[in-house]
């Protein structure tokens, strides 16, 4: 992804209310000076772009891969949202097939937790966010006991930000240990680094830059 358009990213995410600055309590009970919540891209129009955005990144990854994986629930409509944009890609149209799982297994019909297509060959999962990592591990036990392979993770923001409590902070981050845990390569769209460089660039932002940098010296990553 070029850096112009990981910046139209975070743009557009900002735009739709999805990127939002303040003051936000987060999953690790830190207050964060931004917040990413993707279930606000709500309409057909969002969706659509942003399932864009997530087609764009994952070609120009490079990586291989046979179809998606959308775990439960905002997985979904990513996983459907980014098939139809690769289906209807100008230059590298593909259609690849997706599958999710239910939080639930279902009881009746045709039963189970996974629906959609087979999962077989490599499978990216798609999310919006990486946290802690649940949602990840859960998927790659999902596809391997299936026998098919975790080939990459595609998420929308790495907040580049160092796990653990504040007094023993690891030096990694979730993504870089979903990485290493895995060996598997976590494609974002875009990351703290851009959202940084949005606030330096516009002007109407000016307010957050300091909350967001002093948020980055004490709980980004190094290097
Ligand atoms: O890395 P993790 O600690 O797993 O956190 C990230 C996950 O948490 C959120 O989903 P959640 O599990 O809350 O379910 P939802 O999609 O139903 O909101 C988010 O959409 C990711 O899937
Ligand atoms: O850390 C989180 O809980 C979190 C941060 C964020 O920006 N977006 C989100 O959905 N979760």
């Amino acid at each position: 992804m070029s850096s112009q358009n990981r910046l139209d990213f975070v743009r557009f995410a900002s735009q739709e209310g999805v990127l939002r600055f303040g003051e936000f309590k987060v999953k690790s009970g830190r207050i964060s000076p931004y917040f990413f919540n993707a279930g606000l891209f709500n309409s057909g129009r969002s969706v659509g772009t942003l399932g864009q955005f997530y087609a764009q990144a994952l070609l120009d990854s490079s990586h291989d891969f046979d179809m998606l994986f959308g775990p439960a629930y905002k997985g979904i409509p990513l996983a459907a949202a980014t098939t139809i944009a690769l289906a209807n890609h100008d230059a590298d149209a593909r259609d690849v097939p997706f599958a999710f799982n239910r939080k639930e297994a279902k009881a009746h019909g045709e039963g189970g937790t996974l629906v959609g297509a087979p999962l077989q060959g490599r499978v990216v999962i798609i999310d919006d966010v990486i946290t802690a990592g649940t949602s990840v591990r859960e998927s790659v036990e999902i596809i391997r006991a299936a026998g098919a392979t975790p080939a990459a993770v595609l998420i929308a923001l790495d907040r580049m930000e160092r796990a653990g409590a504040d007094d023993a902070l690891s030096a990694h981050s979730a993504v870089q240990d979903v990485q290493q845990k895995y060996g598997m390569p976590v494609i974002s769209i875009a990351s703290l680094d851009d959202i940084m460089q949005l606030l330096d660039e516009d002007a109407t932002f000016a307010q957050y830059q300091s909350a967001v940098s002093a948020y980055r010296d004490r709980y980004g990553i190094k290097g």
